[in-house]
């Protein structure tokens, strides 16, 4: 399977999860054995070789970067939604395409000056990574990258992230 059809197993869901919006559902990608592996190896090649860990966000991005991680041999620093963490290092509160979210990042996961990648699902309004992006930064880590399944242009994701690199598979 090359990427152009594992791409194509992604769905679009009309007004989900509110009116107005169409909804990009991996579910289908992440259930079958060889698209997964397909998107993911393509994923794990737009990660810097310089890198020193993967960054995700709960919940897709945690699925994704577990697979890059494996692939390139880096670990993943778990960004959450609240209220999931022992002990909270940073938190940034962002909008998203549908409402507002928070997210936190655990204490002695990212040491000072980490190159870190942060890897995601869909890049929309950019509000997620960049909150991610935010979160690494004033922990002391230096975002080298941003590697996305699919970015969804209209909505300026790539502008909201303030020139830091962007590298998607597909862009809708
Ligand atoms: O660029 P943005 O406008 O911020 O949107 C993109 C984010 O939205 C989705 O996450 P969601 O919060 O729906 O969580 P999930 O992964 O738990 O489904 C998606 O997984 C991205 O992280
Ligand atoms: N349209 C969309 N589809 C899937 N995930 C999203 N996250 C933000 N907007 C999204």
């Amino acid at each position: 399977m090359d990427l152009d059809a594992a791409l194509g197993l992604l769905t679009e869901v009309p007004d989900f999860p509110v009116p107005g919006v169409l909804f990009r559902d991996l579910a289908p990608l992440f259930a079958h054995a060889e698209g997964f592996r397909v998107v993911t190896d393509a994923l794990a090649a737009t990660v810097d070789p310089e890198v020193d860990l993967l960054a995700a966000v709960e919940a897709r991005g945690f699925l994704l970067a577990a697979a890059v991680a494996h692939a390139r041999g880096l670990g993943v620093v778990l960004v959450r939604k609240p209220g999931k963490l022992p002990s909270v290092a940073g938190r940034v509160e962002y909008a998203l395409e549908y409402g507002t979210a928070t997210l936190e990042l655990p204490v002695n996961v990212v040491p000072p000056h980490a190159r870190v990648a942060v890897v995601d699902d869909v890049l929309a309004t950019g509000g997620t990574v960049g909150a991610a992006c935010r979160l690494l930064e004033q922990a002391g880590a230096v975002v080298s990258g941003v590697s996305v399944v699919l970015e969804l242009a209209a909505l300026g994701g790539r502008d909201a992230l303030d020139g830091r690199r962007v590298q998607s598979l597909r862009t809708a």
